[in-house]
């Protein structure tokens, strides 16, 4: 039987502290637990882009008849970009920010109910993350992969079925979505079906697996000491994020700085994951991106985790090797870089990169 994301941590505990959660909204300083410097992370004080520099990822309009290569395009050169037209109802958009900011406004007590245990892939916690830096972050999270029907009845013993209703919705779009979204970018390099059999378009969407990410920004006394998420890399293909009206998302490049993405009503955020780095053979970026917080508002952000089931190996598509070269990296399943990624965290990518041999 081939693990299934829930199994992922089973036997590989990670140990996080949970209930050690502060209540959020009694602090009216910093505490020094949560105070950041670049001792905590080297790119903390990286400067940010100037806000007149105009730069930021592409918001695509998926009608747009050249959409195709505009994604390419921002893969290769962002890791990221902005969707807009993308078909996904704006009343489930709705549905899920109204789901997730119910669930986070519920009695710290109860949230525990549903806690992420240490061998466990779903609940309620901190990100899973925290143990690589020495500070805490301004955030709590909720990880659903699988039906969150036993979790949400702890939470919301009268209203869970309509909820987990919402989740099913909100993940069957994901996936359609997300699908067309890879197949697109894989077409602007010339990567068709007959290249990566394990992935049609026109399959059932069986070969691929999911995991949803609910976060949660509560406004912070001292933001610009504070960090909401730590930078990382996403381990997925492709990650699909919807954020609130309250700007936090900045995504890193070398050569600007921290770039914020700024919410744009009704569109969604895409981020492309190390497993598609891979894939691409490094042609399409994994981004760095991290979540900032805010003085006055409450941010939330809902991220779709996207990747294959985890008995298919992913490699280097062999048409984008130069025939004179070896792929940049080995293949490797998603439950594999999962494990990989919860030891070693952002060495993860260079740990399974081939050293080149002409
Ligand atoms: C499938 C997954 C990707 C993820 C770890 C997880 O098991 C579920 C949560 C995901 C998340 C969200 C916040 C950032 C991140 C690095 C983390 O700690 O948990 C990602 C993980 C990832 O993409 O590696
Ligand atoms: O909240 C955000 O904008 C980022 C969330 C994120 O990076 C994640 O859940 O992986
Ligand atoms: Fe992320």
């Amino acid at each position: 039987m081939p693990t299934v994301l829930t199994d992922v941590f089973r036997g590989h505990p990670i140990h996080l502290p949970h209930t050690h959660q502060p209540d959020f909204t009694s602090l009216s300083e910093l505490p020094d637990s949560y105070t950041w410097t670049s001792k905590d992370d080297p790119l903390f004080t990286a400067p940010p882009s100037p806000p007149d520099a105009g730069e930021s990822i592409p918001l695509i309009d998926l009608n747009h008849p050249d959409a195709a290569n505009q994604i390419g395009r921002a893969c290769r050169t962002w890791g990221a970009f902005q969707i807009a037209n993308h078909g996904v109802p704006l009343e489930l958009l709705q549905g899920i920010e109204f789901l997730t900011g119910s669930l986070f406004q519920l009695p710290v007590q109860r949230k525990l109910k549903a806690a992420r245990s240490d061998t466990g892939f779903s609940g309620y916690g901190v990100a899973r993350i925290s143990s690589f830096f020495n500070k805490k972050m301004w955030s709590e999270g909720f990880t659903i992969t699988g039906s969150p029907l036993n979790d949400f009845r702890k939470l919301w013993p009268q209203l869970h079925l309509n909820y987990c209703d919402i989740v099913e919705q909100y993940e069957e779009q994901m996936q359609k979505l997300a699908s067309k979204l890879m197949w697109l970018s894989l077409n602007s390099l010339g990567v068709t079906e007959e290249d990566i059999k394990w992935a049609t378009v026109s399959s059932d969407l069986n070969w691929a697996q999911s995991a949803l990410q609910l976060n949660h920004y509560p406004v912070c006394p001292e933001p610009d000491r504070a960090m909401g998420l730590a930078p990382h890399t996403d381990s997925t293909l492709l990650t699909i994020l919807y954020q609130n009206n309250t700007a936090g998302l900045q995504v890193f490049r070398d050569d600007f700085g921290w770039v914020t993405v700024p919410p744009v009503p009704g569109s969604l955020v895409v981020n492309v994951g190390d497993l598609f780095h891979i894939l691409s053979n490094g042609l399409f970026k994994s981004v760095i991106h991290r979540a900032r917080v805010n003085q006055t508002r409450p941010r939330l952000s809902v991220a779709f985790l996207w990747g294959p089931r985890s008995d298919t190996k992913i490699s280097p598509v062999p048409k984008l090797v130069s025939p004179d070269e070896s792929p940049l990296y080995r293949s490797v399943t998603w439950t594999e870089y999962l494990r990989t990624k919860a030891t070693h965290f952002n060495k993860a990518l260079s740990m399974i990169r081939n050293h080149r041999e002409k």
